[in-house]
């Protein structure tokens, strides 16, 4: 039996436990996840799956007998939570999943979780077409990479922005422009909107070509063109990616519902993340 700690049991976490029952009622994998609130969970269900609580340091013995007793463990809690709790888990000899992939943009977090032992998987995410891109830049043939993405205005808003900006964007309607929120790198876009933009901190890991991978991803990370539009007609969240440079231009776009349990996080998130899971899970590179 696998065991699989998930780090987080929120819109991901449970849209996953739903999309692994093949395995979990087969009794090949066992689930457990790691939140904050046992008793809130519960009330909401916690489908099967045996709940802990944290209190969020690494510090915690409970955290870490978890960690030591799984076989993988499963971030989709955030990147703070990555960024606090991911180092520990490849240093304990675990594998790693990371979903909050933007952990991997801060140059100190990013050093930690590529050093091992366990090892770390990037799950693409909300987007795709990484094995075309992968290629293309392992081979040098990439020069521009860019990514556009839209979500509805209210999912956009955070805790750093005025009132007045906050209420800007709340106020958006139908039929009003769209209003581009965040233009620059994955880095900066980041650390503006650390539930929105994990896709632009992806891509550039996808796209980082060859070498060693901390510094080809930093490299990477001042390749890539962000921008975050706050759509007010965005009935679909979309990223629309276009690369381009020696090996030819490629443009790809990905719309998918919002999740109905938290409207910044595309339902396809853990869609793709169970497949990476499976993946991970049979050896294969993902
Ligand atoms: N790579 C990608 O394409 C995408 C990545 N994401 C990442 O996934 C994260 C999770 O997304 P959702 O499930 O939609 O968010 P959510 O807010 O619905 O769930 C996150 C859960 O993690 C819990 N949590 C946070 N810190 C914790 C800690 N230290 N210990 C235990 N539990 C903790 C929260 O209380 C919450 O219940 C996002 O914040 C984002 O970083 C989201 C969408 C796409
Ligand atoms: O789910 C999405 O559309 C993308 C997202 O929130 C992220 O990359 O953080």
């Amino acid at each position: 039996m696998t065991r699989i700690l998930l780090l987080g049991f929120g819109a991901i976490g449970r849209q996953l436990t739903g999309l692994l029952q093949p395995e979990v009622s087969s009794g090949r994998w066992a689930l457990q996840a790691v939140v904050r609130d046992v008793e809130a969970h519960e009330a909401r269900g916690s489908l099967g799956v045996e709940l802990h609580s944290n209190d969020g340091s690494h510090s915690n013995d409970g955290w870490r007998e978890l960690v030591d007793r799984a076989d993988l463990v499963v971030e989709c809690a955030g990147v703070s939570a990555a960024r606090d709790l991911g180092p520990g888990v490849v240093a304990a000899g675990r594998d790693l999943v990371l979903t909050s992939v933007g952990a991997l943009a801060y140059p100190d977090t990013r050093a930690k979780l590529l050093q091992g032992p366990g090892r770390l998987h990037i799950t693409p995410g909300a987007i795709g077409g990484f094995d075309l891109l992968g290629a293309a830049a392992e081979a040098d043939g990439l020069a521009a990479v860019r990514i556009r993405t839209r979500k509805l205005a209210g999912s956009l808003v955070q805790p750093w922005m005025s009132a007045e900006e906050a209420a800007d964007l709340r106020a958006l309607r139908p039929g009003d422009e769209p209003k581009v929120v965040f233009s620059g790198g994955p880095a900066d876009a980041i650390k503006k909107f650390p539930g929105n933009v994990n896709v632009a901190v992806a891509l550039a890991w996808a796209t980082r070509g060859t070498g060693d991978s901390a510094t080809a991803l930093e490299r990477s990370l001042q390749r890539v063109q962000v921008e975050l539009v706050a759509d007010p007609d965005a009935e679909l969240s979309s990223h629309d990616i276009e690369a381009s440079g020696p090996a030819g231009r490629f443009r790809m776009r990905f719309e998918s519902a919002p999740s109905p349990e938290n409207p910044r996080t595309s339902g396809l998130t853990a869609i793709s993340l169970a497949h990476t899971l499976r993946r991970v899970a049979k050896s294969a590179p993902v």
